[in-house]
């Protein structure tokens, strides 16, 4: 008995030194371990919004966007969390009655306020930027256009959110803010990879937006749009081409087949079996054809379909003029364009007319292409209203002709050629954000692209945290060794001293 009492007050554990420094020791890595995890834990996600309206010829888009709220500068954050499609057509259709121009936006500004945590309704930015339909009304009577930004601009401030203006864009800023959406979603611009190039198609006007080696702005500087984001510079070539969307294209190869002023046009764009009665007056009242109104011509014509690709293309190409260039190369129009370099995504009207076309992949030989469209308009009206019942038949008539301009305009216009064509993306959205200028615009006017890369925490969170417990560990065997020399000697017989 007497022995092992000794024992146990010789056994060094038991001293009151060691067993304090190693709980304290315990402690202090249980704290670290905590103080580290907690303190460094990504903040609960709040959200901030923004909000463009994107007034196009033929109709109003809104779309929210939002970012969390603690990091805005970091690139591919801001997300598109909603869109609505206005009912109705496009605000320059309002020129004589805007302010139902301004009604026509309630329903999606309604979506908006129950889309955006009413807490933030008063910070949130709210844009309007109208397109090319606005520039044409804007040349054939600025008073008109004047009232229509009356109009929405009255409704607009009666919401909640911060509504910070409706204007026209520029075909430039259309075209460029285009490209930074796509390179922005695509997270090209923070890693400085090749950029994408923007092939954006609308009603009233295309814009084509790239970066070239062969570009550096002296020739044409009205081309050029330089960017410094996150580091890297950019020296963007774009046009913007107006009058050069489909629907004022259709209008202006009408009006190349109603020169004589014809009550009858037989128009191989459209199918064999189409025919609809079209008003002169209507038919002319844009600037992209108002000077070449036939005179004297009847009020109406009779629109009627033949159905033939190549007749078709023949007409299309008479909207190009390819003969005058006064630079070392051109596009179309005497306007100049570098040559095609890298990848582009081509969105908006290319993309639902290719799509509805089958025609998304691009890995089909051009050749191929054409005799796809070839078939589709030399199908017969009757067969492709029946083949396609829920499809608009204002748009199932037009198939025909806008698969015929892309082609063309993409081929002859741009010059793509069977080799670089494959380069070409037909995209809707990328990563669930709609392609086209409004993102761009958005984080533009809201300084959210930094010129300069910015600094980064030279670890992430996962990796600060896993090297913390790591040396915790390392200290607290370190701790436990550097007891040794007083550890208990580990025998079976217990040593009586
Ligand atoms: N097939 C098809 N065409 C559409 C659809 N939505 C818009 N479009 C057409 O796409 C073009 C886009 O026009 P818009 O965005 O108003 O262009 P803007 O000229 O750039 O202002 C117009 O020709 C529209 O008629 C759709 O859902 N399907």
């Amino acid at each position: 008995m007497s022995a092992q009492r000794e024992m146990k007050e010789k056994n060094p554990w038991h001293t009151p030194a060691t067993i304090i420094i190693t709980v304290i020791g315990v402690i202090a890595i249980v704290a670290l371990v905590t103080v580290a995890v907690l303190q460094n834990k990504p903040l609960p996600k709040k959200y901030k919004y923004g909000i463009v309206l994107d007034a196009g010829s033929s109709h109003t888009a809104l779309y929210i966007y939002g970012w969390p709220a603690e990091k805005v500068n970091d690139t591919g954050r801001v997300v598109q969390v909603h869109s609505c499609k206005v009912k109705g057509p496009g605000i320059s259709s309002y020129a004589s009655a805007p302010l139902n121009a301004g009604e026509s936006l309630k329903v999606c500004m309604l979506e908006a306020k129950d889309q955006v945590p009413s807490k933030r309704h008063q910070e949130t930015p709210l844009y309007l930027g109208a397109t090319a339909g606005m520039r044409l009304l804007n040349i054939e009577n600025s008073t008109a256009s004047d009232g229509v930004f009356q109009a929405v601009s009255q409704a607009l401030q009666t919401s909640p959110f911060s509504f910070q203006g409706a204007r026209i864009i520029s075909g430039q800023e259309e075209g460029a803010f285009g490209w930074v959406t796509v390179n922005y979603l695509d997270d090209r611009l923070k890693q400085g990879l090749e950029t994408t190039g923007a092939l954006d198609l609308g009603g009233a006007s295309t814009q084509i937006s790239f970066v070239s080696d062969n570009y550096d702005g002296s020739e044409s500087p009205k081309n050029s749009v330089t960017f410094r984001l996150y580091g890297n510079d950019y020296n963007l070539y774009t046009h913007s081409f107006l009058c050069y969307g489909k629907d004022q294209v259709l209008r202006m190869t009408l009006a190349h087949q109603t020169q004589s002023g014809p009550a009858t046009v037989l128009d191989p764009c459209f199918h064999r079996g189409y025919t609809a009665i079209k008003n002169y007056t209507v038919l002319y009242d844009t600037p992209c054809v108002s000077d070449r109104k036939p005179q004297p011509a009847p009020a109406s014509f009779n629109h009627t379909g033949t159905g033939d690709f190549q007749e078709c293309q023949r007409v299309v190409r008479n909207v190009f003029n390819f003969t005058d260039c006064k630079y070392s190369r051109c596009s179309f129009n005497g306007v100049f364009q570098p040559s095609l370099q890298g990848p582009f995504g081509a969105f908006s009207a290319y993309y639902f007319v290719m799509n509805f076309l089958n025609l998304t992949d691009t890995s089909t030989p051009l050749e191929d292409v054409k005799k796809k469209i070839t078939n589709y308009c030399a199908t017969p009206w009757e067969q492709i209203k029946e083949q396609y019942p829920h499809i608009k038949q204002k748009y199932l008539a037009e198939y025909c002709f806008s698969g015929t301009y892309i082609i063309t305009l993409l081929t002859e216009g741009y010059n793509f050629t069977s080799e670089n064509y494959p380069n070409i993306k037909f995209i809707k959205k990328i990563k669930d954000s709609d392609a086209g200028w409004t993102l761009g615009y958005m984080l533009n006017l809201t300084n959210m692209i930094p010129a300069e890369a910015p600094d980064k925490p030279p670890l992430p969170h996962g990796g600060y945290v896993s090297i913390v417990t790591i040396i915790a560990i390392l200290l607290f065997v370190l701790i436990i060794f550097s007891l040794r020399p007083i550890w208990p000697r580990c025998s079976k017989r217990p040593q009586i001293i």
